[in-house]
């Protein structure tokens, strides 16, 4: 499945813990993934969960990688890079996930020869669901790039990108997520806020999002025609649909994905 490579994560938190599951899930052995995590206790945490090597050192698992996914936050990296020594990282395959670091800095910070991938994943991967978005740096090859995208398509959909989209498909996908939660939560107070149970409120917000998404995936219709299906003349959706633009609800989505996207651009810069 690896293609008899050993794939090392720098860096084991929320993201890489989605991507090891993920990956477990869709077939690679245990024994074919090693965690650098400097937290003790997220070590045993990441151990005893997944069965996979979890080491204090980096360069640890870097020796024991031919590819590195580095899964530290952005404004660490340099640090972290420095910290294993020169030449640590010759050789490998090196896949970030960092949002915003461009591949022309993790070259720089690396070895300037270093075959470097950037993906911009997401947390659904935990659950096979995730959307990346991959792109590649210098001298990263087609072979370089087929492979982290078999890993991303484990765990989800992928696609290819330029590398001037990144941030944007971070202020949309990779934070994505969160705006989608905070709309399960919002859905699920306003059911309790008119009589529903919390457990039931919860379960028709999570649920009315997958079967909504789903729809959206499987019927190939445009979302706009989808919900006018929905909307019957004169009935309740219409009253509801009127009140969120009312209340500026695209405007607000469309500022959320611009502020996440200038941000990425921001983290590019330290
Ligand atoms: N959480 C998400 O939804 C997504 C995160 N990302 C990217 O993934 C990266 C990690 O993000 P999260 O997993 O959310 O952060 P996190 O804070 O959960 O994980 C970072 C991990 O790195 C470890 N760490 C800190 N210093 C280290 C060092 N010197 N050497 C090795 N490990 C070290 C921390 O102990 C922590 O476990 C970031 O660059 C972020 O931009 C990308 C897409 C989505
Ligand atoms: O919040 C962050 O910076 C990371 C990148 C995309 C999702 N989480």
């Amino acid at each position: 499945m690896l293609r008899g490579r050993r794939l090392g994560f720098i860096g084991g938190g929320n993201m890489a813990e989605a991507i090891i599951r993920g990956v477990l899930a869709g077939g690679v052995p245990a024994e074919e993934i090693s965690v650098a995590e400097p937290v003790a206790a997220r070590r045993e945490e990441l151990r005893s969960r997944y069965g996979v090597d979890a080491r204090a050192e980096n360069t640890d698992v870097v020796t024991a990688s031919n590819a590195v996914i580095l899964a530290v936050k952005p404004q660490v990296f340099r640090g972290v890079v420095a910290g294993m020594g020169s030449g640590a990282l010759d050789g490998k395959l090196l896949i970030s996930i960092m949002a915003g670091v461009p591949a022309a800095a993790i070259e720089e910070a690396c070895g300037t020869a270093a075959r470097v991938i950037r993906v911009m994943p997401n947390t659904p991967a935990l659950v096979l669901h995730g959307a990346s978005a991959l792109c590649r740096g210098t001298h990263a090859d087609d072979d370089d790039l087929a492979f982290a995208q078999s890993i991303f398509d484990l765990v989800g959909t992928s696609c290819v990108v330029e590398e001037k989209l990144m941030d944007a498909v971070t202020g949309l996908s990779g934070s994505g997520p969160a705006y989608v939660f905070t709309f399960i939560e919002a859905l699920s107070d306003a059911g309790v806020k008119n009589g529903l149970p919390r457990d039931v409120a919860s379960r028709l917000a999570a649920q009315t999002v997958l079967g909504a998404a789903k729809l959206v995936m499987e019927s190939g219709e445009h979302p706009a025609i989808l919900r006018e299906k929905v909307t019957s003349p004169g009935g309740t959706t219409i009253a509801g649909v009127a009140s969120l633009e009312q209340n500026g609800f695209r405007g607000a989505v469309v500022a959320a994905v611009d502020a996440a996207t200038a941000r990425s651009v921001e983290l590019g810069k330290k």
